[in-house]
């Protein structure tokens, strides 16, 4: 099996056509538990003992935050941490984090902060300052918290100051992103000394399976929500998060995605250890939208496997619960023997760039028709994929999903896929091109 690394991360990378795929990927971990996991371990009692921590850019400025502020942690090796928990009180009350680009560090932090009190800023990259946090902050506010914009309303940078929490109802709004609710929902507890705190959700509530995500380990650090659907969770008073002392985090089930498609479109079988049956990721679902396209997916408790049956039946479905693995769907609809439509996924305009027109541009210059829509996009495949220099926008999955171009599951063809950027994987996946490269049966680079 060809093992090539790219010398370094050039400011584009070549990737050759590969007519097959094989083999088994041991996956990195989960990008959504790893920072969870990080900040609940953080503001726990007692030590805690992460292993599996995923090692990437949004882990790294979770981790930096968590020192700044005064959180005590050791690293192990490179993917076991053991976070001495702060049991609620923050050494450090002033400090000024740089957030990156990562969601889950800086909405989660940002509820936190407000609540613990002190004199905070968060900033991070360009991008981080487009991507809204609003509906958070009006929550946080309309509770006594200090959060103000330093630039423009709406978005972040913030500032942080002690304010006069008391919130025994509160709302929240669910539509634009739900890392609003999981960032209000891990800091209730904070909130619930005396009484009890209630979030009702405005809204219709979107990305579903990451509030399971956060329930679970908000359970794992004994804390019990109580649910009423989506619209409504409580939170009891008296409860504390403790350490459980040791956390497994599971590989990420999003970045299973693309190993998963490739094993779909060219031969396979491709399995990813790391996540299967028993996952708590709801992106582990997108092996059932591979299935309906046509592919065979086997599970194992920590493991999935895909290979592929021919060519992919064309989809139309809605893709809401896994926003993330829905643009792996969107460029395996290449292969695909009809018209795909991929729906109810909005959430794409405000993340890492705007995800549906990204996809729609990159697409159409492989030659796929495409339309897009203000919450869907509708993909006609070429007769023959197009070789093309892929725009990634800074955005790791545009990078990661159109690797899957240089497969052929269809027609013999002598082109190549050019991805521009290719370091940009760093946010959830810095060694995702030598992993892809592992499965192929030609030389990728
Ligand atoms: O809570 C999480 O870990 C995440 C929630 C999702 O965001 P939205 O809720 O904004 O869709 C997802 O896209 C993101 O990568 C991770
Ligand atoms: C949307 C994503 O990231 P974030 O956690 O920054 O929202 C993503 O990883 O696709």
């Amino acid at each position: 099996m060809p093992h090539q690394k790219p010398k370094h991360y050039p400011h584009h990378l070549d990737l050759q056509p590969v007519m097959h795929v094989e083999g088994t990927v041991r996956l990195p971990g989960s990008k959504s538990i790893s920072n969870r996991t990080l900040l609940l371990a953080a503001l726990a009692g007692g030590t805690t003992t992460i292993r599996g921590l995923l090692a990437s850019d949004d882990t790294l400025v979770m981790l930096g935050a968590l020192r700044s502020l005064g959180v005590k942690w050791d690293q192990l090796d490179e993917h076991t941490h053991l976070v001495h928990g702060v049991d609620g009180v923050l050494p450090v009350h002033a400090a000024d984090l740089f957030m990156g680009n990562a969601g889950t560090a800086i909405r989660p932090l940002t509820a936190a902060l407000a609540v613990i009190g002190g004199d905070y800023t968060l900033h991070g990259v360009s991008r981080m300052h487009e991507r809204p946090i609003g509906d958070l902050v009006d929550a946080l506010n309309a509770i006594g918290a200090q959060i103000e914009y330093t630039g423009e309303p709406g978005f972040p940078p913030l500032r942080i100051r002690r304010g006069h929490i008391h919130a025994e109802r509160m709302s929240v709004r669910g539509n634009v992103s739900s890392q609003f609710l999981t960032a209000v929902l891990m800091a209730a507890p904070l909130m619930a000394k005396t009484h009890p705190v209630s979030i009702d959700v405005v809204g219709e509530l979107i990305s579903k399976p990451y509030i399971e995500i956060t329930l679970n380990l908000m359970r794992r650090f004994g804390v019990r929500v109580e649910q009423d659907g989506w619209t409504s969770f409580t939170v009891q008073p008296g409860q504390h998060y403790a350490s459980p002392g040791e956390i497994y985090v599971e590989g990420d089930a999003s970045s299973a995605s693309y190993f998963l498609a490739a094993g779909a479109i060219a031969g396979g079988p491709v399995r990813v250890e790391g996540v299967g049956r028993d996952s708590i990721q709801g992106d582990v679902r997108f092996a059932e939208a591979l299935e309906q396209m046509g592919a065979t997916i086997t599970r194992g408790d920590n493991w999935i496997e895909a290979r592929s049956n021919g060519v992919l039946k064309a989809i139309d479905a809605d893709f809401n619960h896994i926003p993330d693995a829905a643009m792996t769907i969107a460029v395996a609809a290449l292969y695909a023997d009809g018209t795909s439509t991929l729906r109810n996924i909005a959430s794409w305009r405000v993340k890492e760039t705007d995800r549906l027109s990204a996809m729609a541009t990159e697409l159409r210059k492989l030659g796929a028709l495409v339309e897009e829509g203000p919450d869907f996009i509708r993909i006609t495949p070429p007769e023959i994929i197009a070789a093309a220099t892929i725009d990634t926008y800074d955005d790791h999955r545009m990078a990661m999903c159109f690797s899957l171009a240089s497969l052929d599951g269809r027609a013999l063809r002598g082109n190549q896929m050019r991805i521009n950027d290719p370091k940009c994987v760093a946010k959830t996946f810095p060694e995702y091109f030598e992993a892809f490269a592992s499965i192929a049966r030609e030389e990728l680079f």
